[in-house]
């Protein structure tokens, strides 16, 4: 098949999160199983790779004849042998930061990404690559599957064109004022009252929902919360009227970029049968976060700070857990008042609790390798990838059972054979305490059960090469074929 893979950001190339460790490894494996793939980001300038490569075709979005045209240029680089476009125009993607400064985002998002949605259809059709299957994903490219039933619908180019959208993250809606779609006039002014928010906005989420050929979310568990209405982020009664277009698609984990075996971000590798090198990675997290060297067992975390994380329910009991013999290291970045809290805890505990404000890959890779336990107490996870790079560096996951986060780890009072970490239930600062301290008791009580559960998460496999069959299942079906 032919599949154009549109998305915000790849990894290598320029991440915020999780959707660009997927937006590289969902392709790569895409292009293995034999597809012609080609992926589309917007040109930010941020993307250092880009004076390597040529600009190799130029356009122009036209719009109304009371509006300017906006003109763009499409540059090309590549992830390995797949083609990497991106769509560039200044005014747009060179900025500081993706999608906002000081913790706001940029007003005109719904103009940014409005603009970058048509003018990446319009693109592939000057560079002749005829899509079978236009894969977007979250709302930044939502618009997409709306604008091919639209301002494309008649062009014979995509006569044949099918969409599907991925759901990484359903929180994130892309809601801006009509005014924002000046250069769409087919989405600011239809009469589709579904994709609306208020009489004065419009979501661009619901646009894919509506118009998508098929939707995936990244976890069945996720797929089945988007659905109801606690974990449908508002949303339960459209994704409910696509419930036969919907499925859950678990996401793998990229082992090129996270075995332990192999990780050279760490400063020594080690496999499931030899942990010296873990006990290596411990001793240097240790000293580069100013903790004490020592056997305490490490309770590490790294994620964007958002609530969805569920730091606030880690805040009001942190205090509680450190007055054990634990340490705890957290690397986060994203909103400033919870950054605040986090260091104010830190400096009641400076021998026990390091936060590190930051954003830093190498020490992603140092934090997985060097802890015992992996926190993930989210409030929703629509899949979760640190819970899977924990499993694989043998770093016991803790996590809510919820969305992803349900679907891969096995609970060890649950089911103590088949165990790979700790699973807690309620969104409840107590049972998150709760948690925590059945998981230290293993690591004091029994090191050897200990080991052998690490063991088992260490042997525990999420492969791209098995999701990507459920993909193309999914673009088959959207393409009538099945
Ligand atoms: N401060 C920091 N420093 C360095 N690296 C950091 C970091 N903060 C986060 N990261 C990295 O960003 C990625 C986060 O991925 P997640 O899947 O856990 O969450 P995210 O919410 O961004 O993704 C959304 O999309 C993904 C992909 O589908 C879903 O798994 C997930 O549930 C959904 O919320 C990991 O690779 C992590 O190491």
């Amino acid at each position: 098949m032919n599949i154009l893979f549109i998305a915000s950001e790849v990894e290598s190339f320029v991440k915020t999160g999780g959707l660009a460790d997927v937006a590289k490894a969902l392709p790569l494996e895409l292009k293995r199983a034999g597809h012609d793939v080609r992926i589309m980001i917007p040109g930010y300038s941020a993307i250092t790779q880009r004076e390597h490569g040529p600009i190799v075709n130029a356009g122009v979005l036209s719009t109304e004849p009371q509006y300017v045209d906006v003109p763009y240029d499409i540059r090309q680089l590549s992830l390995a042998d797949i083609p990497l476009y991106l769509i560039e125009n200044k005014h747009y993607f060179e900025r500081p930061s993706l999608y906002g400064e000081n913790n706001n985002a940029y007003a005109d998002n719904g103009e940014r990404f409005a603009f970058f949605s048509a003018a990446a259809l319009q693109a592939t059709e000057q560079l002749g690559f005829k899509p079978d299957i236009v894969h977007c994903n979250d709302w930044h490219t939502a618009l997409v599957p709306m604008l091919l039933k639209t301002r494309f619908g008649q062009n014979p180019f995509f006569a044949q064109t099918k969409s599907v959208i991925t759901i990484h993250n359903g929180a994130f809606q892309g809601i801006c004022e009509r005014g924002q779609l000046w250069a769409l006039p087919e989405i600011r002014n239809s009469h589709n009252d579904a994709i609306y928010q208020g009489p004065y906005y419009i979501n661009f989420l619901k646009c894919a929902v509506l118009y998508a050929d098929k939707i995936n979310a990244v976890s069945p568990t996720y797929a089945k919360e988007l659905m109801s209405y606690l974990g449908g982020h508002g949303m339960a009664k459209h994704f409910q009227d696509r419930a036969e277009d919907i499925c859950g698609i678990i996401n793998g984990c990229d082992y090129n970029d996270w075995d332990p075996a192999t990780d050279h971000l760490i400063p020594a590798q080690y496999h499931s049968d030899d942990l010296q090198g873990k006990t290596e990675c411990k001793r240097q997290l240790q000293q580069r976060a100013n903790l004490p060297v020592c056997d305490l067992p490490v309770f590490g975390m790294v994620c964007r700070l958002t609530e969805q994380k569920g730091i606030h329910y880690l805040l009001p009991i942190l205090a509680k857990f450190l007055v054990h013999h634990v340490q705890v290291v957290i690397v986060g970045s994203g909103d400033p008042v919870l950054a605040q809290r986090l260091e104010a805890v830190a400096q009641q505990f400076p021998q026990k609790f390091v936060f590190i404000n930051a954003h830093s890959n190498e020490l992603a890779h140092l934090v997985e390798a060097g802890s015992d336990f992996f926190m993930m107490p989210s409030q929703f996870e629509p899949c979760g990838l640190n819970q899977m790079y924990s499993l694989a560096y043998g770093t016991l996951p803790i996590v809510r059972a919820v969305g992803g986060l349900k679907d891969t780890v096995t609970d060890y009072d649950q089911n103590p054979a088949q165990a790979t970490g700790f699973v807690f239930e309620e969104p409840e600062p107590y049972d998150l305490l709760n948690v925590l301290l059945r998981a230290l008791l293993l690591y004091v009580q029994d090191p050897q059960e200990f080991r052998r559960v690490q063991h088992n998460a260490m042997l525990t496999r999420y492969l791209w090469s098995d999701s990507v069959h459920s993909y193309e299942d999914m673009y088959r079906k959207a393409l009538g074929w099945q």
